[in-house]
C-alpha cells in the first residue's frame, strides 16, 4: 500500500471532487460518517460524554461534522472549538452552522480561556489539527492539548494526532496529542512508522472516504507499506523436480571467540529459510559447536583460533553474508577488505562488517553492487552520519544507497528498507524481537533467500517480513519477552504457512 505525503493527499481530495463533481463538503460528510460509524459500531450508545476538540480548519470540520452525527444518535456531547486562528475554512464554516441549527453551542477556547474540566471516563475526540500543520502551535493550544495528555481519557485521533508536522519531527514533543487510537482518512502517513514521530499512537486504522482510486494507483510515492499482498507475489514456488543445487550455496562469515552463536543463528535461519546449501566460515574455535549444534550445514575454518584472519572460500559461493560476531581486530579488517576485492555475488553485510565499513569508508567501492546491507541505528549512524530527525534520516540513506548502489535495510520496530529513492515500510514484528541475535538471523535469511534466487531487493523485503511474521507467530503462545532468536528460526516455517494461507480458508475459519 502506497503511503502519501500530505500534499498528495490535498492533491488526491483535489482530482476527486472534480472527477466527481462533488462538493469538497460531500468528502467532509464522508469522513464525518465514517468516524461516526466506527465510534457508534463500539459504542452502541453507551452513555459516556464524547468531548470533541475542534480546530478551525478541515480537520476541525471533521470533528464538528461528527458532532451532529453522534448527538443526533443521542450520545452525549461536549463540543470545544479550538479557536487558534481566524482563518477558518469554509467546510468548518458550513458544519459549525449545521451544528448550530441544531442548537449544539459550543464551547470556543481562546488564548485566555480557562482550561475544560476532563474526566478519564470521558472520550476525547481530536480534530484540533490535521495534516495541514505547518508550524508550531501557539503555546496555549500546547498548554491545551498537554491538558488533554494528561486527563488519561481515551483519545481519538482524527486523521493524525495533532501537534505532529507530517514531515518533519515535532517542535515541542508535550504539544503533540497521543492518541489511543487514530482513525485516519483513506492512506497510511509516514509518521505512523518512524521511532520519533510513530511514539504518539498506540494504534491505527484507516477509513475509506472514497478518494479516487484510479489517481491513488497512478500517483507515484516515496514510500511503499509492505504487508501480506506486497509480499506474496515476490514468493519463489519450490519447483517439482529441483534439487539443492537449485537453491543455491550461501556462505555465511563471521563469528570470534566467545561469539560464534550468531555464526550459529545466521546459517540456521539461512538453511530454514530454504537455502540449499550453506557453508559457514568461522575462527578454528567454532569448528566443533557448530557441527554438533546444526548438522546440516558445512563448516570452513580460519587458520587462526580465536579470529578470522583469511577468508578461503574454495568454491563460488551464491551469496555471502559477512559480519555477525566477527570483530573489528586488524587482521580481520584485512580480511574482509581481500574479500570484498575477489567477490562478485552480491553480500549481506551486518554487524562488525558494517563497523568495518563504517571506518574505512573507501572499502565501499568495492562492495559488490545490489549488496543488502543491515544497519540497526547506531551501525546507521556510524555508516551515514548523525541526523537531524528521521525524516533527515532516510534522505541521507537513500543518497548513501542511491551512491553506492546498494540496498539499505535500516532496521527497527518498522524495518525500512531502502533502494534508490523509495523506502519499503515493513509491518510485522513486535517488541519481544527485541533480543539478542534477532538481527543475526535476519541477515541469515536475506542470505537464503538470495541464494534461492531472489532478488536482493525482493529478498530484504521479504526477508523482513517474514522474519517479523516468524516472531509474530513465535509470541503468540508464550508472549514478547520469552522470544528468543532461535525461537524465531523456530517460526520460520509456520510464517511461510501463514503467508501462503489462502484467504478461502480464512474465511471458512470465520464462517
Ligand atoms: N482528502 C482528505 O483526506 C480529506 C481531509 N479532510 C481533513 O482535512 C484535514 C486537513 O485540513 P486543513 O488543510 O484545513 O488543515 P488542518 O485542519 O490540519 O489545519 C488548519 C489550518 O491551520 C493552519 N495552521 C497550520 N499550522 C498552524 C498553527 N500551528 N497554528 C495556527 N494555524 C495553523 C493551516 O493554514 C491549516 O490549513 C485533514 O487532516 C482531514 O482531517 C477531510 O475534511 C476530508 C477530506
Ligand atoms: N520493537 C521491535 N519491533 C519489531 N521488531 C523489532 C523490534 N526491536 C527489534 N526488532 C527487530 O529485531 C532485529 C534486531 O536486530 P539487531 O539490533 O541487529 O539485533 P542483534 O544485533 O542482537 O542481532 C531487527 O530485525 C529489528 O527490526
Ligand atoms: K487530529
Amino acid at each position: 500500500m502506497k503511503i502519501f505525503t500530505a500534499d498528495q493527499i490535498y492533491e488526491a481530495d483535489k482530482f476527486t471532487i472534480e472527477k466527481q463533481q462533488i462538493s469538497s463538503d460531500v468528502l467532509m460528510e464522508k469522513a464525518a460518517t465514517e468516524l461516526f460509524k466506527w465510534i457508534h459500531s463500539r459504542l452502541q450508545g453507551a452513555e459516556v460524554t464524547i468531548q470533541l476538540f475542534c480546530g478551525i480548519g478541515n480537520n476541525g470540520g471533521d470533528g464538528i461534522a461528527l458532532a451532529r452525527h453522534l448527538q443526533e444518535h443521542g450520545y452525549a456531547i461536549q463540543v470545544h472549538v479550538v479557536n487558534y486562528s481566524d482563518k477558518r475554512s469554509k467546510d468548518f464554516l458550513l458544519n459549525l452552522e449545521r451544528l448550530k441549527d441544531r442548537k449544539i453551542w459550543p464551547e470556543f477556547i481562546n488564548h485566555d480561556s480557562g482550561l475544560p474540566e476532563l474526566s478519564p471516563n470521558d472520550i476525547i475526540v481530536d480534530a484540533i489539527f490535521g495534516i495541514g500543520l505547518n508550524r508550531p502551535p501557539e503555546s496555549w493550544v500546547g498548554d491545551l492539548i498537554k491538558h488533554i495528555n494528561d486527563s488519561r481519557a481515551f483519545v481519538l485521533a482524527v486523521d493524525v494526532p495533532s501537534g505532529l508536522p507530517s514531515d518533519k519531527a515535532p517542535w515541542n514533543k508535550e504539544h503533540v496529542v497521543r492518541a489511543s487510537y487514530v482513525l485516519s482518512f483513506q492512506v497510511p502517513k509516514l509518521i505512523f512508522f518512524l521511532p520519533e514521530t510513530g511514539i504518539y499512537q498506540n494504534q491505527w486504522e484507516l477509513l475509506d472516504i472514497g478518494l479516487d482510486s484510479e489517481f491513488l494507483g497512478k500517483t507515484a510515492t516515496a514510500y511503499e507499506l509492505i504487508g501480506k499482498p506486497e509480499v506474496l507475489p515476490m514468493y519463489r514456488p519450490r519447483l517439482k523436480f529441483s534439487h539443492k543445487g537449485t537453491y543455491g550455496h550461501a556462505v555465511i562469515v563471521g563469528g570470534s571467540y566467545g561469539k560464534i552463536g550468531a555464526v550459529q543463528l545466521a546459517s540456521n535461519a539461512c538453511l530454514t529459510v530454504g537455502s540449499g546449501l550453506v557453508t559457514a566460515f568461522v575462527p578454528e574455535c567454532g569448528y566443533h559447536s557448530l557441527q554438533t549444534a546444526i548438522p546440516e550445514i558445512m563448516v570452513l575454518t580460519d587458520e587462526e583460533d580465536n579470529t578470522i584472519t583469511k577468508i578461503d572460500i574454495p568454491f563460488k559461493p551464491s551469496v555471502v553474508g559477512i559480519g555477525m560476531g566477527m570483530g573489528t581486530e586488524e587482521d580481520t579488517v584485512k580480511a574482509f577488505s581481500a574479500l570484498l576485492k575477489n567477490i562478485e555475488t552480491p553480500m549481506v553485510i551486518d554487524a562488525d562488517g558494517l563497523n568495518i565499513l563504517a571506518k574505512h569508508p573507501k572499502f565501499m567501492k568495492d562492495v559488490p553492487k545490489q549488496s543488502v546491507l543491515t544497519p540497526h541505528p547506531k551501525e546507521l549512524e556510524r555508516l551515514i552520519g548523525e541526523w537531524e530527525d528521521d525524516f533527515d534520516k532516510l534522505e541521507k540513506a537513500k543518497t548513501f544507497a542511491t551512491k553506492h548502489d546498494c540496498i539499505l535495510l535500516i532496521k527497527g520496530a518498522h524495518s525500512i528498507t531502502i533502494y534508490n529513492t523509495i523506502g519499503f515500510v515493513n509491518t510485522t514484528g513486535n517488541p519481544g524481537m527485541a533480543t539478542a541475535g534477532s538481527g543475526d538471523v535476519l541477515t541469515g535469511m536475506i542470505t537464503g533467500l538470495i541464494a534461492q534466487g531472489y532478488s536482493s531487493l525482493n529478498a530484504a523485503v521479504f526477508g523482513v517480513y517474514l522474519h517479523g511474521l516468524a516472531g509474530d507467530m513465535g509470541v503468540s503462545h508464550n508472549g514478547y519477552e520469552a522470544l528468543k532468536a532461535s525461537g524465531i528460526i523456530e517460526n520460520i516455517g509456520k510464517a511461510y504457512m501463514e503467508l501462503l494461507r489462502p484467504p478461502e480458508i480464512e474465511n471458512n475459519k470465520e464462517a
